[in-house]
């Protein structure tokens, strides 16, 4: 089974010709959309084409200058617009680029990772378990290599590929052993690529708050055309002219309606997305940064997520003479990692427990080399995560055949009371076990003749037992607290020893300090891993989804308890690395793999990729959902306080007199600066303080929720009642214009006072405070527009008197504290009240 003939591979200088003449390894991409393609987007949007009738009517009635203040407001939405799709789609890019897929390749006599798209034809991939396949090719040679090539083919069993010049598909996953691939074909004439054409791969998906938001914003559209509907009417009744009414009315509609909302959410998540990098957290998607913020539940794996992943032999037990030597030999043929010292232990598909092993062989003195020339193999019956155990036989030196194995001490000791020697060895792995170490029984057998794969692991004789030490990572306990204290509740899944899994956890801290750590083991009778999750909701038993650690749990099983958490409500982040994790990864929430030490399977149908490997990344990412979901409340609270408050004062006019308490243009001008900067800079406020010992928010929870429509409500019938306050009370020459700077600052007002407490001045990190900035700007330019020819003229303002322009101060001031009282607090609360 097994044939080695490495192929040299291309060297760096054919490898870049190559990748120049046959063009890059990646599916044909949807081409970029061009800026004019945007800007024809923009124009077409309906509310923008309501804008344009309104200059179109305006121009027909020879009022040039609302002519030009319309095409002023198209032109800055427009640039506006583009410029916020523009860096929302880099960011996007770039996070594409950051999590892309990776492959190794034997490159001017070394093995080094590239990007997938850099491989080309001639090249030589080195893979081992748990790679993807980058290309199509032949096998050079193989060692136990089995392939799955379901999302190729969709054949569900796994496909031996050992032999030289078979023929394998990229996409296809290394489900065992190891080997190289001569590439043949990349990119679009792959498999892969054959498969892809025709699928337009489209950048469309939504995420749950951008549809949220999309429902709230046409509910909202149609609630404002019919107020701007009735102050059309109540116009028309006062005597005002028809056509200055429809302007007006045209206009509040294009002002009060919350347009921006979905891009201001793409970029908001996008901004994030770029800021979770930098924390070393590669979310795959946008979706995936916003679920990140609403996990409830962490499940996470054990070695090398909580443990340092580097194991050692720490003790042995043996009871015979000659026992230790015999133990020695079974464990390194037995084995499937390099003998050779200073063995690449991280190279593809070497298990760190049988490398474990072959250290420990070597350290008492054992030639590991000679052993396995001495005794070629002959066959095999590889080890998997669902039998948990391993068989190799081989020649015994004197024509017969040497049968050895080691596994689990359940599945290959016999059952408790049949052998007291087993018995002993049962309660010393036990023993070893509760003290955090990992356990592995070793048997051995003499045969006369090779056995028939289905009897070899009958009738071996016990020879000892070994425990292995991971040690618990000191990063784990932080993480762990972290989660916790966020409202998280962390659990471990994994196929080791209940007694090892317990132990473990309670040295990382999973549960708070005196708590018992609750441990279920998954019985033989619990699994049924043909069935599909969904069809048994009622069958994950209470006693494994309540557990803090679930042992003995197969990749299938940890599929299951994934669904049945989420039919109890939770929203699941999952770790995983292993080869059949993908399933369990892609069906949670937010699957999480580690980027360094993680395979590139599990990498793929994560959302979340660990470029540290460490656990507190996680906690970190969680904190950037939370401020980005908070943020949005914040930005959507502005905005809706605002077109409310708009709305509010031109159906109030009438009511106390004046018909149009603000002109079009005016109403135009004050949407444009206070959306275009502010809005887009409160996706750059911090989180909260304390947003991370809060409780997640509850899922498929409305945006609004925890009383923030109400505060939206009270907050825009302020504003709107200081600036009719502005109209009738100042006594000014020109109300109009005081109203208008009242109106506008107010917004700005607000802006301020949802600001995002902060920390302490001392822990403060140091950065600009991009909101600040945007509203001082707005408020030099709602200044200028009432003192400043030719916007004067424009907007048709004049310059208020000191004590206009003090009222208008304090209106904005006051505004600003009644959004800081009622509408911050419910920003930041979330949903839990
Ligand atoms: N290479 C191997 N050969 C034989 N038995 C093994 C081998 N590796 C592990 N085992 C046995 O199978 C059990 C399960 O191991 P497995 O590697 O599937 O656990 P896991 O779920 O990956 O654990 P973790 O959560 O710690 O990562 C181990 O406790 C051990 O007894």
């Amino acid at each position: 089974m097994t044939s080695t003939a490495s192929a040299p591979g291309l060297d760096d200088a054919e490898a870049a010709a190559r990748l120049a003449r046959d063009g890059p390894n990646e599916l044909p991409r949807p081409p970029r959309r061009s800026v004019a393609r945007r800007v024809v987007t923009q124009l077409t949007d309906p509310l923008v084409l309501v804008l344009l009738v309104v200059a179109t009517v305006t121009t027909a009635i020879g009022d040039h200058t609302d002519t030009a203040v319309v095409l002023l407001v198209v032109l800055g939405n427009t640039t506006v617009g583009v410029i916020q799709e523009i860096r929302a789609d880099r960011s996007v890019e770039a996070l594409d680029r950051l999590g892309a897929a990776r492959a190794r390749v034997r490159r001017g006599g070394s093995v080094r990772t590239v990007p997938a798209r850099e491989v080309v034809p001639g090249d030589v991939l080195v893979v081992g378990a748990g790679d993807v396949l980058a290309a199509d090719g032949t096998v050079a040679w193989g060692e136990s290599l089995q392939l799955d090539e379901a999302a190729i083919t969709g054949e569900s069993l796994p496909v031996e590929a050992h032999r030289p010049g078979t023929a394998v598909l990229s996409g296809s996953v290394v489900t065992r052993g190891r080997g190289e691939v001569v590439v043949e074909a990349t990119g679009p004439a792959s498999a892969m690529g054959r498969i892809a054409e025709g699928l337009v791969r489209t950048r469309s998906r939504r995420t749950p708050l951008q549809r949220q938001l999309a429902v709230l914003g046409r509910r909202l559209a149609l609630v404002t055309v019919v107020l701007c509907a009735v102050v059309f009417v109540l116009g028309l009744a006062r005597g005002e002219s028809p056509v200055l009414m429809l302007v007006a009315a045209m206009s509040l509609a294009v002002a009060a309606v919350p347009e921006s909302l979905p891009i201001v959410v793409t970029l908001g998540l996008a901004l994030g997305a770029r800021r979770m990098a930098a924390r070393n957290a590669v979310a795959r998607s946008l979706p995936a940064v916003e679920t990140l913020g609403a996990v409830t539940l962490l499940a996470t794996d054990k070695t090398g997520t909580l443990t340092e992943g580097r194991l050692r032999v720490a003790e042995t037990w043996t009871d015979r003479e000659h026992d230790l030597d015999e133990l020695v030999r079974a464990a390194v043929l037995c084995n499937d990692a390099p003998a050779d010292p200073g063995g690449d232990a991280s190279s593809p598909g070497t298990d760190p427990l049988e490398t474990a092993l072959v250290d420990w062989a070597r350290e008492q003195g054992v030639d590991v080399t000679e052993v396995r020339r001495r005794h070629p193999r002959r066959g095999a019956l590889p080890f998997d995560a669902l039998r948990r155990r391993m068989t190799t036989w081989h020649d015994d030196g004197t024509g017969g055949v040497l049968a050895a194995g080691k596994g689990a001490p359940e599945t290959v000791l016999p059952p408790p009371g049949v052998s007291a020697r087993a018995d002993r060895a049962r309660a010393w792995a036990d023993d070893a076990a509760g003290r955090g170490l990992r356990v592995l029984v070793v048997v051995t057998g003499h045969r006369r003749a090779e056995p028939a794969a289905g009897d070899a692991e009958q009738d071996l004789d016990l020879v000892g037992v070994v425990a292995l030490q991971d040690l618990p990572r000191p990063a784990a306990r932080g993480a762990l607290d972290g989660c916790r204290r966020a409202g998280i509740r962390p659990v471990v899944l994994t196929g080791d020893h209940p007694g090892t899994a317990a132990t473990v956890a309670g040295q990382v801290g999973l549960v708070g300090h005196g708590e018992p750590v609750r441990v279920a083991t998954v019985d033989e009778d619990d699994d049924h891993p043909d069935d599909h999750p969904d069809d048994h909701p009622d069958r994950h038993p209470d006693r494994l989804l309540d557990a803090d650690v679930v042992a003995r749990c197969r990749p299938e099983r940890k599929l299951e308890l994934v669904a049945g958490w989420q039919a109890r409500g939770e929203v699941v982040a999952m770790t995983g690395d292993g080869v059949n994790d993908g399933p369990a990864l892609r069906r949670a929430d937010i699957g999480v793999a580690m980027g360094r030490r993680g395979t590139e399977v599990a990498r793929q149908a994560a959302d979340l990729v660990l470029a540290d490997d460490d656990l507190n990344t996680v906690v970190a990412a969680v904190d950037e959902g939370r401020r980005i979901h908070t943020n949005v409340r914040r930005f959507l609270a502005y905005a809706l306080a605002g077109g409310l408050a708009e709305v509010l004062v031109m159906l109030a006019g009438p009511v106390i007199g004046v018909a149009l308490p603000l002109l079009p243009a005016q109403i135009l001008w004050i949407n444009l600066l206070t959306h275009g900067l502010p809005g887009v800079a409160f996706g750059t406020e911090p989180s909260e303080p304390g947003a991370m010992a809060a409780p997640p928010r509850r899922p498929g929870a409305s945006v609004l929720a925890g009383g923030l429509w109400l505060a939206v409500l009270l907050v825009g019938a302020t504003v709107a009642a200081l600036t009719v306050a502005a109209l009738v009370l100042v006594g000014e020459p020109d109300p109009r214009s005081v109203a208008f700077l009242t109106l506008g600052l107010g917004q700005l007002g607000v802006a301020v006072g949802l600001r995002a407490r902060r920390p302490p001045r001392t822990t403060r990190a140091p950065g600009p405070d991009w909101l600040l900035i945007a509203v001082a700007g707005a408020v030099v330019a709602q200044l200028a527009a009432v003192t400043v020819p030719p916007l004067t003229t424009l907007l048709r303002t004049t310059t208020p008197t000191p004590t206009g322009l003090a009222a208008a101060i304090a209106g904005a001031v006051l505004a600003g504290l009644v959004a800081r009282w009622i509408a911050r607090p419910r920003v930041a609360e979330k949903e839990s009240s």
